[in-house]
């Protein structure tokens, strides 16, 4: 893997079913102490901190997402924490909607929805998924793209993408898409007074974590029509119990989390998490260190 000639250390794998060849080649490298392979709903907080107690020295994650991290705790005790930007972009970034059952014939207005040709199109976030989800949606012939984003991004000019506030994003937008990283400021920051702010035609789309949205508020607002639709690949919890109002909207569209799920990128993804705990454990810089 990688050429990394490793020392004995023993690394603990989350799964069995992990992509690529990591476990494998994880396995026949590590004896001993010291890593921790994960996934994004493995939760590794400051108990399971205490508990691996102070050999450890990486958490590797086969996501990009790292809300599922104590990030503060493992910076404390000096372990370091690798990731998988990149290697998902394109895979979430080609994820749009589906929808099951019901085919009973062809009707003229039967599953209609609008078309992003001459649409507003405002993505809240705008990192390496956002950017890859304008380039997409502007070969729609979108009228605007729209961003959202703490800092101003020089990428934007690749799509004519204008930075506006958060309030503007949510008004003029026909489709209104989440791809921002859930940290404090993006806990649920579509809320009720977010969903009052867009257009009653607007759709909504969350490809992210489904903790930036207030899920109640956002069930209310679909089934008082103050937004059109929603499409979700994420939600709180995962999975989304059979119970949940969600299901039984039929403006919404619910995906398994699956953004990132095509063979290629699971199995990068898969391998880039072991390398990260290879070079960490070995001293070497990490292909991919969430900093
Ligand atoms: O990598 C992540 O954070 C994901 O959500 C995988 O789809």
């Amino acid at each position: 893997m990688s050429g990394i000639k490793s020392k004995p250390y023993k690394v603990f794998v989350t799964r069995l079913d992990m992509p690529g060849d990591c476990v494998e080649l994880l396995d026949t490298q590590v004896k001993g102490v010291n890593g921790v392979y994960c996934c994004l709903n493995d939760k590794i907080d400051k108990a399971v901190l205490d508990a691996a107690g102070p050999s450890l020295k990486v958490v590797s994650t086969i996501s990009v997402g790292v809300d599922h991290i104590d990030v503060p705790e493992c910076r404390k005790r000096g372990i370091r924490i690798g990731y998988t930007p990149d290697v998902l972009t394109d895979a979430t970034a080609d994820l749009t909607e589906a929808r099951s059952g019901g085919w009973v014939s062809w009707a003229p207005t039967w599953m209609t929805g609008p078309g992003l040709s001459g649409s507003t199109v405002g993505i809240v976030g705008f990192g390496r998924i956002g950017q890859a989800v304008a380039r997409r949606v502007k070969a729609f012939n979108t009228a605007q793209i729209l961003y959202y984003n703490r800092s101003t991004r020089p990428e934007a000019k690749d799509t004519g993408a204008l930075k506006v506030d958060f309030d503007e994003i949510l008004n003029k937008s026909d489709f209104i898409i989440c791809c921002a990283a859930l940290v404090p400021e993006t806990k649920e920051i579509f809320n009720k007074a977010a969903f009052s702010k867009m257009k009653p035609t607007a759709i909504f789309i969350n490809t992210s974590r489904g903790g930036t949205v207030d899920q109640v508020a956002l069930i209310e607002a679909l089934k008082n029509n103050t937004i059109r639709a929603a499409g979700l690949d994420v939600t709180t919890p995962e999975p989304l119990p059979l119970d949940s109002e969600l299901f039984l909207l039929d403006n919404c569209v619910i995906l398994p989390h699956i953004g990132s799920a095509t063979i290629e990128a699971r199995d990068t993804m898969g391998e880039l998490t072991a390398n990260n705990i290879l070079a960490a454990l070995n001293g070497k810089e990490m292909p991919a260190e969430y900093k």
